[in-house]
């Protein structure tokens, strides 16, 4: 794996886990605690509700109880007269208190007058509402009061042929409040649309009725004086209204219109998400430009160099201290090794005993001398020096001085060459060879009498040698102006063979080939 798809990866990763935390925070405990509240607020706009309709009861019972505690309504149970039912129960009476249906029940439950006329279309019941009220009402059971001045009350919901109606009813007693438990005045109101709609605006609630025989299993469905509780949060829900025998009489379909839940993703959280989504591309643009370009640059370069097979610094800095340090720890290590190769290939052509130029060395100035004089028309000069006899002077003297005197005769003779194309190289075991450009013969010549001379003032004693007691010289050269020479082995064939003939001429002199 390359580490910029590592870094992209583990940039994906983070991101996912990030937003994970963030998505799992906001379904876990903000996004509750937000619909917690709304639940809260529903529950008080169906508290508002039931406040209504208490309020609705209320009303009504006000109404009748203004009625059934007034001296008129308490001798007219006693004492029924025509006049009292003309004179106080008018079409106007139901319209002004906005009620149904009035009933006066007497003694023993028994109806003693009765009464129903629709207050909104202002028309008389077809059937008296009496006969569609269930007879629950009228056997209410008030509380025995031990107080004589008690007015037993009761109100709520019952269900008739016209449908659901409110009712609210009171004893009969005087307006001082004495006097027996003579009977009971009952007012009816039926539940209108209105009601609906009443009850819709005052909680600013969308309320529908829904249909109570359509409805299958309307046990499960709670009382409009239930509490939400724990509920879920929901944006509808329904509700029951139930008479005064626990019976569910009016269905309620709610819609809560004012508290729409925000949306899960809202615009905070899309932001932090797109900044989520968007940090991996831009923490990987930066490992890039920070970590990874430098490397693969650093890469690229060094594959380069194995390629060409030579170290070279790598250029470029990074703001990055490790990165650094890794430029500069392998600039160090390309110098050191840069060094160790030069001074390889330098040990490489240097003689170890002597210090001066090896064979190898020789060939490789040989070569290019040769290119450079023939391209020039230069003549080039080969000296083939052999040390005389000196298996002798190692045998006399011991390999120790045979080594010593080597290194003397390798000095002198780089001493004598002062020119920087010229060349002295051991050419192997007691022999050396030299190379001399742009050198005629006569100038070979004396050359060759110099290098006679100085090493034979060396005075190196050389007990085995039977031309001289001082160790001494054999020389033959070659030069490419002597002759058609068309290649360098020609021209080291002929200085060799001259070097052959300075030796049969009895060793300690020097030869020119050919001359
Ligand atoms: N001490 C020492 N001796 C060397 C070295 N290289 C070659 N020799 C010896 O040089 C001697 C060369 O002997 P030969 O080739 O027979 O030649 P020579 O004895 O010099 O006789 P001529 O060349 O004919 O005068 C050998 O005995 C080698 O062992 C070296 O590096 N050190």
């Amino acid at each position: 794996m390359t580490l910029r798809r590592f870094s992209f990866i583990y940039s994906i990763c983070l991101m996912c886990i990030f937003s994970a935390l963030l998505i799992g925070y906001r379904y876990y405990f903000e996004y509750p605690q937000i619909l917690q509240r709304i639940v809260m607020l529903q529950t008080r706009e169906l508290h508002a509700v039931d406040i209504m309709i208490d309020q609705q009861l209320q009303q009504l019972a006000i109404s009748n109880y203004d009625y059934a505690v007034w001296d008129e309504s308490y001798e007219f149970i006693q004492y029924p007269t025509r006049a009292f039912i003309t004179e106080n129960f008018l079409d106007d009476t139901f319209t002004s208190l906005k009620i149904d249906g009035a009933i006066f029940v007497g003694k023993n439950k028994k109806i003693q007058w009765e009464r129903g006329f629709d207050y909104v279309e202002k028309r008389a019941l077809s059937v008296e509402p009496l006969d569609v009220v269930t007879a629950e009402i009228v056997n209410i059971t008030y509380p025995t009061s031990s107080q004589t001045d008690a007015v037993p009350q009761k109100m709520g919901f019952i269900s008739t042929n016209y449908g659901p109606v409110m009712f609210a009813s009171s004893q009969l007693r005087q307006s001082d409040r004495s006097g027996q438990q003579v009977g009971m005045l009952l007012f009816i109101r039926k539940v209108r649309l209105s009601l609906i709609h009443q009850l819709a605006d005052f909680s600013q609630l969308s309320i529908t009725q829904g249909d109570i025989n359509a409805q299958q299993n309307i046990d499960h469905i709670p009382d409009i004086s239930a509490p939400i509780g724990d509920a879920a949060f929901s944006l509808t829900r329904q509700r029951v209204i139930k008479d005064i025998t626990g019976k569910a009489i009016i269905i309620l379909n709610i819609r809560h219109i004012n508290n729409d839940p925000p949306p899960f993703f809202n615009h905070t959280l899309q932001i932090i998400l797109v900044v989520l989504i968007t940090i991996p591309f831009i923490l990987q643009w930066i490992v890039n430009l920070m970590f990874i370009r430098p490397i693969t640059i650093g890469i690229t370069n060094i594959v380069n160099m194995i390629y060409r097979g030579e170290l070279t610094p790598l250029k470029g800095e990074s703001n990055i201290l490790e990165i650094q340090k890794l430029i500069t720890s392998f600039n160090q290590l390309v110098n050191i090794v840069n060094q160790q190769k030069e001074d390889l290939e330098v040990l490489a052509l240097k003689d170890a005993l002597t210090g001066i130029a090896n064979r190898r060395a020789f060939e490789n100035h040989l070569s290019l001398s040769w290119s450079l004089t023939q391209r020039n028309a230069l003549p080039l000069a080969i000296v083939m020096v052999d040390i005389d006899f000196f298996k002798h002077y190692n045998d006399n003297l011991g390999h120790q001085a045979g080594d010593a005197a080597i290194q003397q005769v390798a000095t002198t003779l780089s001493q004598h060459l002062v020119r920087n194309d010229d060349m002295v190289a051991r050419y192997g075991g007691e022999e050396f060879a030299i190379i001399l450009i742009n050198t005629d013969i006569s100038h070979v010549q004396s050359m060759m009498s110099r290098l006679l001379l100085a090493v034979r003032h060396l005075a190196i004693s050389h007990p085995g040698s039977s031309v001289s007691s001082h160790l001494t010289i054999s020389l033959g050269a070659a030069v490419t102006t002597q002759f058609e020479c068309t290649s360098v082995d020609e021209l080291l064939l002929h200085a060799d063979q001259a070097l052959y003939q300075a030796k049969s001429a009895g060793r300690n002199n020097a030869m020119l080939w050919g001359s």
